[in-house]
């Protein structure tokens, strides 16, 4: 299979490699955007802010729009169903100093679809191609769009929503190959996405289930798209932005982290989430990530669950040295 990748241009920007990670909200905040883009991550997008949270100052929203110096280039992703409340929220993610801002149009969840908000939008093309046109005038920095396949099976509009995102100025799309009433079920329909490359100009990113440098390079060769995006293939695992960029490069196939490697991003991590973050919620929040990086290592249940107990940093580091010592010396 020929893997050899094309450098992929966002408008005016121009990533080092096809590979992108995944916005996601609760893991992709700036600590761990800083690591994937370490790892070779040549893209990064923000979890999803609010276009209102931003507008109405609220305190979470506003933390959400910091960025950290080292994890250029970054798309930050902005979710909403107007038009002119989407454009001023694009302006101050353009202030803030992203470099993409990409708009959300592929949310399944509930309370944001019935806010016409998400995926709804993938119903309601006309209004998509409005927010999209309102967005590409109100920053100078490029607009992408995310979304799924369309809302069920019977109604693939990804298509036609992609003609109409490079129509209103879209610099690049990307798709996830599965529909809003699948959420996260079932398979990404990889079709689709050639549908989609077929139907456009712009770049497409192609998203869904790669897990490692072959399936990125499937995905590649199978749809013709001209990235891809790794999202739970890359919780727990920054390894795989460096694993996938390598394979595209000459198709070698790296080895994995050892338990130590593991261990020890684990603790870079969270030192760096409580750094961010304070210690009440790096404690908290490092549990699902530690969960994450832990799943298939020895002992891995038990270890879990003392994480989860640990009330201080020092508990959790002391921990976490422990196991790291016993893997060193296996
Ligand atoms: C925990 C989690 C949070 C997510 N949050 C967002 C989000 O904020 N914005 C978005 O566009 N997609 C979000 N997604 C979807 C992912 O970006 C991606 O499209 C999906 O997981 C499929 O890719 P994967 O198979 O590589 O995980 C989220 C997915 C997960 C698992």
């Amino acid at each position: 299979m020929n893997v050899t990748a094309k450098p992929l241009v966002i408008g005016s920007v121009r990533l080092a490699a096809p590979v992108v990670l995944a916005p996601m909200a609760g893991v992709c905040d700036a600590p761990y955007r800083v690591i994937a883009h370490g790892y070779g991550a040549a893209l990064v997008c923000t979890e999803m802010v609010s276009d209102k949270g931003l507008l109405y100052n609220n305190v979470h929203t506003e933390e959400m729009l910091h960025i950290e110096p080292g994890e250029h280039p970054v798309s930050m992703q902005i979710f909403g169903s107007e038009p002119e409340t989407m454009a001023k929220a694009a302006a101050r993610v353009e202030a803030a100093g992203a470099d993409i801002v990409d708009i959300n149009m592929g949310c399944p969840v509930k309370k944001v679809v019935s806010n016409g908000e998400g995926s709804a939008l993938m119903r309601d093309l006309p209004r998509a191609e409005a927010i999209i046109r309102a967005v590409v005038h109100a920053v100078s920095i490029p607009v992408t769009v995310k979304m799924r396949t369309g809302w069920n099976e019977a109604e693939f509009t990804a298509p036609e929503l992609a003609k109409r995102a490079e129509a209103a100025g879209a610099a690049a799309v990307a798709v996830h190959g599965r529909t809003r009433e699948q959420f996260y079920s079932g398979h990404a329909d990889w079709s689709k996405i050639a549908a989609v490359v077929q139907a456009v100009s712009i770049p497409v990113i192609g998203n869904g289930d790669i897990a490692d440098g072959p399936s990125a390079g499937r995905m590649l060769a199978e749809t013709g798209c001209s990235g891809v995006m790794i999202g739970r293939g890359a919780q727990g695992n920054p390894w795989v932005f460096r694993e996938v960029t390598r394979y595209l490069q000459d198709g070698t196939i790296l080895p994995p982290p050892s338990a130590a490697e593991k261990y020890r991003q684990l603790l870079a991590h969270f030192q760096a989430l409580v750094a961010y973050k304070g210690a009440y919620t790096g404690l908290r929040e490092m549990r699902s990530h530690a969960s994450w990086y832990t799943k298939g290592l020895p002992g891995s249940a038990a270890l879990r669950e003392r994480l989860n107990r640990a009330e201080s940093v020092a508990a959790f580091v002391a921990i976490v040295e422990a196991q790291l010592e016993q893997a060193v010396d296996r």
